[in-house]
Formats: structure tokens, sequence, C-alpha cells
């Protein structure tokens, strides 16, 4: 159980301060929808259902960035999602900002700006730090109260996000409450049966480092994207380095090589490498080959192979839980969809528990029509959910705790 407090625990009528992650995709300048409104409309709905005064705040990308924007767009897609005026103030903590939040009636919403705009809110430093900043001082009066929605951000010390549980009670939205139970459920959970984990997509760096965390909690590995193919190259094959424009391989190969050579040696037989691999042919079509038939790297290889998913899926069938980390190939295009569609259909028809994680992969699950009910959980986090996965601490969370700790006392 979390040791935090959550929004079931405000008192009645309360003026929120809530921190939100609406970090999204920006497309010739727009932000554009996805999972994050949808999950965080449910915390901002019901806390303006129960009548509390609402002021939202939230980042978009980073100063310097072609991704860093206002929030005036993303006001206009919450509320589509709330189903409620979500009012914007293009100020985060000046005179208009602190008009528009004093004005606001019982059960009204308000977004800030990017709170990236204010220069207290990034770098990161220790929480006392940021409390202490003019940002948390002039906004933390005008507020009975802290709640932190925004998971996807909880492994960023920054002003929003570690600051005010300082200076203000301080509680868990739902998407908070909910992503912490399913993402740590790896490390805290006992299951039945066996554990298995898909591993993939191209940040071979960060699932290699969550290997080799979970080696004991995790009972098989089922390799493939980027990852997989550095794995089949440790293995001997010629495979996983750059051909033509992709640098995807070789730098991640150097700098993981020697973990990659030591995971495999001494958790080999639960890990589970693609015996084919797909590739573009000459017509443009799907290929595959067997890996022991590559006598040299000419190919970029994009999916794993139909013989590989056929020794997956019976894996997934008998897991008892599952969780997902990137995808087993470029599934963006249909032609090398079918590792990671073959591989997320199997946990959908599994009774397992089943966690899948990144904004990448978790894509496919819309795209190639499955349904996000048919999985435990669907997490909106990165960088956050990895390192949920590796046990390292998230320091939004554990502000969070020990603001709960205090109103103990
Ligand atoms: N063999 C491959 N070569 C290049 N890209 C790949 C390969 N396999 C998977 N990918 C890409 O990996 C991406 C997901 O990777 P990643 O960003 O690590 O995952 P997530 O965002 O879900 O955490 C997908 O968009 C997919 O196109
Ligand atoms: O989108 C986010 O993280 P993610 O890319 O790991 O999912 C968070 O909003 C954190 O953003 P940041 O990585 O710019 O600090």
């Amino acid at each position: 159980m979390p040791a935090f407090d959550t929004i079931d625990d405000l008192l009645a009528d309360s003026r929120v301060l809530v921190r939100l992650d609406l970090n999204s995709p920006i497309e010739d300048g727009s932000p554009q929808d996805n999972r994050r409104f949808e999950r965080h409309a449910e915390t901002v709905r019901e806390l303006a259902d129960a009548g509390h005064r609402v002021v939202l705040m939230a980042h978009q990308g980073r100063p310097g960035r072609d991704d860093f924007t206002s929030l005036a767009g993303h006001a206009a897609i919450l509320a589509d999602h709330v189903d409620r005026d979500v009012a914007f103030v293009a100020d985060t903590d000046g005179e208009e900002a602190l008009e528009a939040i004093d004005a606001l009636g019982a059960g009204e919403v308000l977004l800030l700006e990017n709170t990236r705009m204010c220069e207290d809110e990034l770098p990161e430093a220790e929480p006392e730090e940021k409390a202490e900043t003019e940002f948390v001082r002039t906004l933390a009066p005008h507020f009975d109260a802290y709640v932190n929605d925004a998971y996807s951000a909880a492994h960023r010390k920054h002003a929003s996000l570690v600051g005010f549980p300082l200076v203000l009670p301080a509680y868990a939205g739902r998407v908070m409450e909910t992503e912490y139970e399913a993402n740590t459920a790896i490390a805290t959970r006992e299951f039945d049966g066996p554990v298995t984990m898909v591993v993939g997509g191209t940040k071979a760096t960060d699932v290699i480092g969550v290997m080799d965390a979970l080696d004991d909690r995790v009972d098989r590995f089922l390799l493939g994207g980027v990852a997989g193919e550095l794995f089949l190259r440790a293995a001997g094959h010629p495979v996983g380095s750059d051909v033509g424009g992709m640098d995807l391989f070789d730098e991640q190969w150097e700098r993981n090589r020697e973990l990659i050579e030591s995971v495999l040696d001494e958790r080999g037989d639960a890990i589970h490498l693609a015996s084919d691999l797909a590739y573009e042919g000459p017509d443009g079509e799907r290929a595959e080959v067997a890996v022991d038939d590559i006598a040299e790297k000419t190919e970029g290889y994009l999916d794993v192979g139909s013989a590989t998913v056929a020794d997956y899926e019976p894996l997934i069938r008998e897991s008892d839980a599952v969780f997902v980390k990137g995808a087993l190939g470029v599934f963006e295009d249909e032609r090398f969809a079918d590792g990671t569609v073959g591989a997320l259909a199997a946990i959908a028809e599994t009774d397992c528990f089943s966690v899948v994680g990144g904004g990448d992969t978790s894509r496919a699950i819309e795209m190639y029509g499955l349904s996000e009910d048919d999985f435990s959980h669907v997490s909106i986090a990165g960088g956050a959910y990895i390192r949920a996965l590796t046990g390292e601490p998230l320091p939004a969370v554990e502000v969070l705790e020990a603001a709960a700790r205090r109103a103990e006392d």
C-alpha cells in the first residue's frame, strides 16, 4: 500500500493546487490529444464535482526545444475530456495568475501557464530548496491543499513536483494512485505462476538496466526491438549494428556491451531471443530470415519474425503476470507490427496481471483495435515507469509520503 494520502482525504470546499502531466506530442504548434488528458480528466472531474476550487499546473516540453509551448491548447483538450469549462491564464505565478486563482468559484477549474516558463521550476534541486523558491512561496498561500497527479513526471525534482508538498497538505490524485500501484507490482506483489517481461523498443540502454535490476523478479524475458538485436549480437549473430542511415545500435552497443554480456551469461536460461527477424524485401514487402541463416549484417531488421511470435505467444499465455516495456518491432508500419501486436493480443486474451508501459508501445493498442480494458494497466509514464520497475525511488512520491507522515504526527 502506498504511504501517501489521497484526494479522499481532502477537507471539503478546499482550494486545491493540482499538478498534472499534460506533456504531449506537438504537431504544427498544437498539442495532440492522448491518454494523459483522458486519465487526468478523471481526477479533475472528481475534484470539481466535489465542489473544490481547482487550479491546475502542468508543463510542456523544455525551454529551447521545439515542443516548449503555451498550455492554451491543452486547456481546450482537457475541457473536452472533463466535460466542463477549463479556464486558462497565460501566467504561472504573477498578478494575472493570482487574480484568476482568487476569483475562482466552487467547482470551477483553471489551468495556469506552462510551469517551465517560470524560472524557478527548473532546474532540479532538493525539495527543501524548491520549497523556498518565489514560485512556491507566492502560490502556496492561495491554497488549502496540493494534489499531485503527475506520476509520469515524478522522477523530476522540480518546484511544482517536490516544492509544494513541503508547505501545503499534500495528496495523491487518481492517476498517481493507480500508476503507483500497478507499476510497483513487479517489485511488491507475489505471483503464483511465471512472471514474463516483454522487452523491446529503441531505448535499449533503459531496458537493459531494467533487465539487470529485475534479475530475480522476472522468470523470462522475451526480447525484440533494438535491445533484442543487441542481445543477438552478444550471442554471436551479425545483427544489431547500424546500417544505412540508422544510429540506434552501435552507440548503445558500446555503452551496454559489458552489461549485456554479463546478463546473458548469468540469466541466459531466462532470456528468449528471436529465432527469426523481418525486414523490408526488394519489392517493399515484409520478408523474414532465420537468425541462424544471417551471415552478415546487410539489412535493417524491423520486427521479430513469425516463428519468434509463435515461440513467444505460449510463454505469454501461461504467465501469471506480464510486463511490457518497448515494442518488438516498428509497429507504426503495418508490415512490421506482427511481433508487437502478437504479443499484445496474447496478453489481452490471457487472464494474467498485465502492465503495458511506454507512450509509444501503448499506442499500438488503439492502432490495432485491441481494448485497453483487456490489460490490467496501460501506463502513461515512460521514465517514471522504468524507475518504478527498477525500484528506484521517485522524488515526487517520496515527498507525498513525507507529507502524509507529517500530517499523522
Ligand atoms: N528493430 C527496430 N528498429 C527500429 N525501431 C524499432 C525496432 N523495434 C521497435 N522499434 C521502435 O521502438 C519504438 C518504441 O520504443 P521506445 O520508445 O523504447 O518505447 P516506449 O516509448 O514505448 O517506451 C516504436 O516506435 C518502434 O517503432
Ligand atoms: O513526458 C514525460 O516523461 P516521459 O517522456 O518519460 O514519459 C514527463 O512529462 C517528463 O518530462 P521531461 O522528461 O521533459 O522532464
